[in-house]
């Protein structure tokens, strides 16, 4: 696993380690965000001196939106460093759920056109150190890499504009074959992954050369000889910059294309918090135009709270639930990491995807 740091503000900086640990980063130090951002490098500089000498951090996550200049700024002191803000270290994520090719497209085309102001920077930024001298950095290279960008954006809408049409033409006609899927979604950090390993008896962690080519989140699991096919969809996030929301609606859209639903929720949340995740998972859904596909809500972590508790929870899960959806066919309590309930579980999945 690639080792970061990270950046971010108090409140975000458990998600944000998440969010870097799914795309494959050990965080090995975290820092607090500055209150008024270094408008050179947007953090602090001293601890940006003190991380270039550090040949064992292979990349700074700033889970804040960065702007181009900030990025050259620091490109230029941590050459051999990975730098991702929040926009970046989100496609990353997206980029590893991503099973279809259009969202594959859409994600690098959000990636590109993030990526296409910091390198006009860079090229303004390279005019100008040429006119001062000899030694200024040839603008040659940053031009013809924004030729570049810019034909293989113009390569990729008319792909996705087919694709679009292709799609439009295989609606009327396709008929669900093969066996049944469910597709887990969730807020990040509700534990799917966690659920996913422990039903199909999977331990993979996010090898990023690995997704790229195929896409392993997805894997069978059988009982009496009948199999159902699990799918572990990217997480819901909060706050997602709007240039890239198309890009995370088409990676999720994936489960669209499941028969079935799991959702996932953290129990261990107070009830408050983990009622909202379970509305604006709902709503999320609705965006994406998935409603009245049959859905198991599972609650996880039950191993953090008391019997009595999980009672309680189930109680108000049902009830909110079934005014926002139908149909829940049950909510299930479950520790996907003390493996407690999981028999359970899986008997309510192919209850619910063989009938
Ligand atoms: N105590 C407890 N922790 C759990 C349980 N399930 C998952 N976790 C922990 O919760 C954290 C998040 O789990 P993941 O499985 O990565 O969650 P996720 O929903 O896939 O998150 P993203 O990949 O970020 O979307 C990890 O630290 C897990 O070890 C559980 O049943 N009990």
């Amino acid at each position: 696993m690639r080792k970061a740091v990270l950046f971010a503000d108090l409140d975000f900086i458990d998600e944000a380690t998440d969010l870097a640990f799914g795309a494959g980063f050990d965080v090995v130090e975290k820092y607090k965000l500055p209150k008024r951002p270094n408008p050179k490098y947007f953090i602090q500089q001293d601890k940006l001196f003190y991380i270039k000498d550090r040949s064992e951090i292979d990349a700074v996550i700033i889970f804040d939106l960065l702007k181009p200049r900030n990025f050259i700024n620091i490109k230029k002191e941590l050459i051999n460093k990975e730098i991702l803000d929040k926009t970046l270290l989100l496609l990353e994520i997206f980029a590893l759920h991503a099973g279809s090719k259009e969202a594959k497209l859409q994600i690098e085309l959000a990636r590109m056109k993030y990526e296409i102001p910091i390198l006009k920077e860079s090229y303004t930024k390279a005019k100008i150190t040429e006119q001062q001298g000899p030694l200024g950095a040839g603008t040659y290279g940053v031009e013809s890499i924004i030729k570049l960008y810019n034909r293989r954006i113009v390569k990729i809408t008319k792909d996705l504009e087919s694709l679009k049409k292709f799609k439009e033409t295989m609606i009327h006609t396709s008929r669900n074959v093969g066996i049944p899927t469910v597709s887990i979604v969730g807020y990040t950090n509700a534990g799917k992954t966690t659920i996913f390993n422990v039903m199909t008896g999977l331990s993979q962690k996010v090898d990023s050369t690995m997704f790229t080519t195929m896409s392993p989140k997805r894997s069978s699991i059988s009982k009496e000889g009948k199999k159902v096919m699990l799918v572990d969809t990217v997480g819901f996030i909060r706050a997602i910059p709007p240039q890239i929301v198309d890009a995370f609606f088409v990676t999720l859209s994936e489960a669209k294309n499941s028969n079935f639903l799991m959702l996932v929720l953290d129990s261990s949340l107070e009830d408050s918090i983990m009622l909202e995740y379970l509305r604006s998972s709902i709503f999320t859904l609705r965006e994406i135009g998935i409603s009245g596909k049959p859905m198991l809500i599972v609650l996880n972590k039950i191993d953090k709270i008391r019997e009595q508790e999980v009672k309680s929870k189930i109680e108000i899960v049902e009830n909110v639930s079934k005014d926002l959806y139908c149909p829940i066919i049950a909510v299930v309590p479950v520790s996907a990491l003390k493996g407690m309930n999981i028999s359970s579980l899986r008997d309510e999945i192919f209850k619910m995807a063989l009938g």
